[in-house]
């Protein structure tokens, strides 16, 4: 799913008071592609994944879904949307704690209208041979792939991740970071990551730089051209 966001502002009132924690943001990225979105802390990264995301909501500007203008649903057209469209992936896993891997990925199966065939998923991960297990005898890494199953069980246009490799070490986000290359070519899924590892540039079509809440700069992989490129 192609997205474009144009002049997306976020402000926060408190009291007389008010923040912009994103200003004026446009951007697009095209359908399939991997886009990293790098900034330090506080410059904007989560707020933007989130109204991309429609956890939150922009206080003006636009945002378009392909030809859909998503700006314009109203509360409930924006979760069934949200339900069957976009997929999230967090730093901490947020796993149910007493369902097994399967049945954390059973639960976001029930929410979707045609969700993916669950072992096909964690095949796709490398998790079969795990889905007895609960989520307290896994790894650290094993709890994300999980994690990513959960959130691609929908089979998503369009996947979010929030630093999905923050708690892990060098060695399990690099899997992590090659998983989501591997889903990104399997499913075409369009995969925004949030992170502070600039090493992550090498796999992304498209890398978006914030600071303080303004996008400071947008760079292609030119060794990895998108694989829909067009102009806008
Ligand atoms: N509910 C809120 N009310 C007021 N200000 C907020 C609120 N949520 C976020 N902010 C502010 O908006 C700015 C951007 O926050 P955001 O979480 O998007 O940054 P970030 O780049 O993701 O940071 P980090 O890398 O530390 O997670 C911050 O200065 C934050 O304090």
């Amino acid at each position: 799913m192609s997205i474009k966001f144009k002049n997306v502002t976020k402000e926060y009132k408190t009291g007389t008071n008010s923040f912009y924690a994103l200003k004026n943001v446009s951007f697009k990225a095209n359908e399939g592609e991997i886009v990293a979105i790098l900034g330090p802390s506080g410059s904007g990264k989560s707020t933007l994944l989130n109204i991309l995301g429609e956890i939150d909501r922009a206080t003006d500007g636009e945002i378009m879904f392909g030809d859909l203008n998503v700006s314009k649903l109203s509360d409930k057209e924006l979760t069934k949307y949200r339900r069957n469209n976009v997929g999230f992936v967090f730093q901490f896993y947020n796993l149910i704690p007493n369902l097994t891997a399967f049945e954390n990925i059973e639960v976001a199966a029930e929410l979707t209208k045609s969700p993916l065939k669950i072992e096909e998923v964690l095949e796709a991960v490398g998790m079969l041979q795990n889905k007895n297990k609960f989520p307290q005898q896994l790894s650290g890494g094993e709890q994300q792939r999980i994690s990513i199953a959960r959130a691609i069980i929908k089979n998503p246009k369009l996947l979010l991740c929030d630093e999905p490799t923050g708690a892990l070490d060098y060695n399990t986000s690099k899997e992590v970071l090659e998983l989501l290359d591997k889903i990104n070519k399997m499913y075409g899924t369009t995969i925004f990551i949030v992170t502070h590892n600039t090493s992550i540039a090498s796999m992304c079509h498209r890398i978006i730089k914030l600071r303080s809440g303004q996008i400071t700069d947008v760079k292609l992989n030119k060794e990895r051209i998108s694989p829909k490129e067009v102009e806008w």
